[in-house]
């Protein structure tokens, strides 16, 4: 058996941190979300709001639900704002350093009993959960993007997680809705597993001349029936996020085959990370997004 979770703390007010705010306002949890500056959460924050206006309009939300779960939502730069939290996800940048810095800043914080829980999509959860004072209360619970819409979370037990935290976890994506799938602690899981090396292949494709960035997500839209083509779907995802991504299998499953492609090095040395910097394998600063290759 889990404990019931009332209040939930949310670290990064990023695509994903946001995502998870807006699904558990919605399932009527208490949600505070903690970043580094104000505009950060600000900006999160209508993003989330615009997602439900949205919701209203194509008559899915009634607008007093939109408000009550607007409502149920806090933004907050204090980390001392989640001393009272059941759980707190941690969803900031892929980056271990940032991570292990965020676990020793809010570990003192949180109540001793209280579940930490990470959003990454790659990093070792023993390893993360070995930075904190709580490993066996600590696990992953790794959201989709755009979270609102897909189905999936991918939960993932350190060595010392215990079946009470997995319970919890497991209760919570199912009570937004989610179905869930149960990886084991290897390099970035199942999805990213599959996922990323498809995607840093086709920039390898792009690299090499095979395909224009056109050719390539066409080829895979209407050839292979994927939602987005690969290029598109990173720049979705974060050019940084992905090549952090490949970096970590590179480095933990030590092949080759794993080998992040310098294009797409040179795209995030460049700062073009995709949709949230603007430019990426696609310039979205103007009316539809133009091919940058
Ligand atoms: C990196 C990791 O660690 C793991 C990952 O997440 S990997 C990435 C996994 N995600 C994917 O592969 C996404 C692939 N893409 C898709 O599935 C689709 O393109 C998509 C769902 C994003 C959009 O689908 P679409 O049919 O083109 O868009 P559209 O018809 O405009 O939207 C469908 C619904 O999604 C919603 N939606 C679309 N994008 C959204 C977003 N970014 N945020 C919130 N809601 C969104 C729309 O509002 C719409 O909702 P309603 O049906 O309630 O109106
Ligand atoms: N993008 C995706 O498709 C998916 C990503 N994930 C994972 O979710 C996590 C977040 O990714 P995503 O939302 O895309 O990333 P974003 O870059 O959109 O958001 C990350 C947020 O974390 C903030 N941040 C950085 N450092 C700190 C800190 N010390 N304290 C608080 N906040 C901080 C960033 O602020 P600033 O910008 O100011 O640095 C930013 O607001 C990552 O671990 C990623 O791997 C999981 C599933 C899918």
């Amino acid at each position: 058996m889990g404990t019931a979770i009332k209040s939930l703390g949310v670290v990064g007010a990023g695509q994903m941190g946001c995502g998870i705010v807006q699904v558990s306002a919605l399932a009527g949890y208490k949600v505070t979300v903690y970043d580094l500056s104000r505009e950060r959460i600000e900006a999160g924050l209508a993003t989330v709001n615009g997602n439900l206006a949205r919701q209203v309009n194509s008559g899915k939300l009634s607008d007093d639900d939109r408000k009550a779960a607007m409502a149920r939502i806090a933004g907050t730069t204090d980390i001392n704002d989640m001393a009272p939290m059941d759980m707190v996800i941690e969803a900031a940048t892929e980056d271990e350093t940032v991570k292990r810095k965020i676990f020793a800043q809010i570990c003192p914080v949180l109540k001793p009993e209280a579940l930490l829980a990470t959003n990454t999509s790659s990093l070792s959860i023993t390893r993360l959960a070995a930075a904190t004072d709580r490993p066996e209360r600590f696990m992953g619970i790794h959201f989709m993007n755009p979270v609102p819409v897909m189905k999936l979370v991918e939960l993932v037990r350190g060595i010392a997680t215990d079946e009470t935290t997995f319970a919890t976890a497991r209760a919570f994506a199912q009570s937004l809705d989610k179905t869930i799938t149960v990886a084991e602690d290897f390099p970035a899981f199942i999805v990213n597993r599959i996922l990323l090396p498809m995607i840093n292949e086709a920039i390898y494709t792009l690299y090499e001349g095979v395909g224009t960035v056109e050719a390539i997500d066409t080829a895979m839209r209407l050839g292979a029936n994927h939602p987005m083509g690969p290029l598109q779907l990173a720049d979705f995802i974060g050019l940084d996020t992905c090549l952090s991504i490949m970096q970590v299998l590179h480095d933990g499953l030590a092949d080759s085959k794993y080998r992040p492609c310098p294009l797409l090095v040179k795209y995030v040395e460049a700062g073009w990370l995709g949709r949230k910097s603007g430019r990426g394998f696609y310039d979205y600063r103007g009316e539809t997004p133009v091919p940058t290759r």
